[in-house]
């Protein structure tokens, strides 16, 4: 992935920057756009992953909707051009500032996420003389099998309606006049890896769906979320998820009734390969005990090692001394924080101050959990285009 044509291209620029290939991004959106279009499945990509502007181009180009989790995301959508009617907005704690935004840009459907919220979104639906969408946010109690902190539909997290409040959920929407129930939708984690979990997910919205038409109602939507994982070990190996094995299990698995459409909401499968994060050595500590390379990025650029102990390959980039033995080295950055390390005992070439730094499969959840503290400079990118 960095030729030597790249790398020289690196050397000049001020570090740390975040790195896309746009290449391999367009090659990504493409293969997952053949593999959705093959069952007529409906996309939505996740502006959470990535907000950058040429990533949201390009996908907004290649045909997806948008899935936003804000109202800032609403507007980011309309103002790429993400047509309002294929925006969905989901959100545990949507402001009522933030549901007049998105109802009066009509956009396709809010993914309500409490018995609560739906009463809020009727009335102020009412106020402004309109009817809004809506899809009900289910917490299905399916283990999607990652990492805690990203797990989202378990009894214990605090997403969707529990299954227990569906019987006050229709209640109170045969009281709003202001909404239309068109969907159910569901999203019980990120990075998973193990396709199983997306059969038993399959498996409880058939038993959901059935219930929904016991009782009247016809839904017109499935939303099944995201959280398709990628391969954080061998980038190169796998720069493309298999999208096709993905659709597969819901082509197979989903029982869809007349009418139905199935949508997906993916973020980190689309996007992630194709963003690095590029830093240069500042110093090198030779300790007893340890080596450390500190680099000028730190856990204010990338916030995933420090916050889920997540796991991201780091190379060298440049000409390899061969006379010299690799060395192991923890690999941190400049912040005040000891967890500012983005890989403890990582075998490098020797390495010195000046030597170019990748951190690889950043490109979603990289640049937008950014932070500005200790009073760090706004992130820079480089496109693979533009140099
Ligand atoms: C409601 C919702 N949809 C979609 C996504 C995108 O998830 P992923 O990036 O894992 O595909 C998320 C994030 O986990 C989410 O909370
Ligand atoms: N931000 C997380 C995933 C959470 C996705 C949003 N629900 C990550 O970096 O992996």
């Amino acid at each position: 992935m960095f030729d030597a044509g790249r790398i020289a291209a690196f050397s000049h620029q001020e570090t740390p920057f975040y790195f896309y290939d746009i290449t391999l991004l367009q090659e990504t959106l493409d293969t997952a756009k053949r593999a959705a279009d093959e069952y007529n499945f409906r996309v939505h990509y996740a502006l959470k992953a990535n907000f950058n502007d040429r990533v949201l181009h390009a996908v907004c180009r290649t045909g997806f909707g948008a899935d936003c989790v804000s109202g800032n995301e609403v507007k980011k959508a309309v103002e790429i051009g993400f047509k309002p009617s294929e925006i969905v907005f989901a959100g545990v704690g949507k402001s009522d500032k933030e549901i007049t935004y998105a109802l009066d840009q009509n956009i396709f459907a809010f993914n309500v996420e409490s018995v609560q919220e739906l009463r809020i979104i009727d009335a102020i639906a009412g106020d402004r003389g309109k009817k809004a969408n809506v899809a009900l946010r289910i917490n299905p109690n399916v283990d999607a099998q990652t990492h805690h902190y990203i797990t989202t539909g378990l009894d214990e997290n605090k997403f969707g309606i529990a299954q227990w409040e569906l019987g006050e959920a229709i209640e109170t929407l045969r009281q709003c006049r202001h909404i239309e129930l068109i969907g159910i939708h569901f999203h019980v984690g990120s990075q998973i890896t193990d396709l199983n979990v997306f059969k038993s997910l399959c498996i409880k919205v058939n038993e959901l769906n059935n219930w929904f038409d016991e009782r009247g109602f016809r839904l017109h939507v499935l939303n099944v979320g995201g959280g398709l994982g990628v391969d954080y070990h061998q980038p190169d190996a796998t720069p493309i998820p298999d999208f096709r094995a993905y659709f597969a299990i819901f082509a197979n698995f989903l029982e869809r009734k007349p009418g139905q459409e199935v949508h997906f909401e993916l973020g980190r499968a689309l996007v992630s390969q194709s963003g690095s994060l590029i830093s240069r050595v500042l110093y090198v500590k030779n300790g007893i005990k340890k080596n450390f390379l500190i680099l000028d990025a730190g856990m204010t650029e990338l916030m995933r090692p420090a916050l889920y102990q997540a796991y991201h390959q780091i190379e060298r980039l440049g000409q390899i001394e061969t006379a010299s033995e690799p060395i192991h080295y923890d690999v941190v950055g400049p912040i005040c924080e000891s967890s500012d390390c983005f890989g403890k005992e990582v075998l490098l070439p020797k390495s010195e101050r000046g030597d170019l730094i990748a951190i690889r499969t950043t490109g979603a959840y990289g640049e937008v959990m950014a932070s500005r503290y200790n009073l760090r400079n706004e992130i820079r990118y480089v496109y693979s285009d533009e140099i």
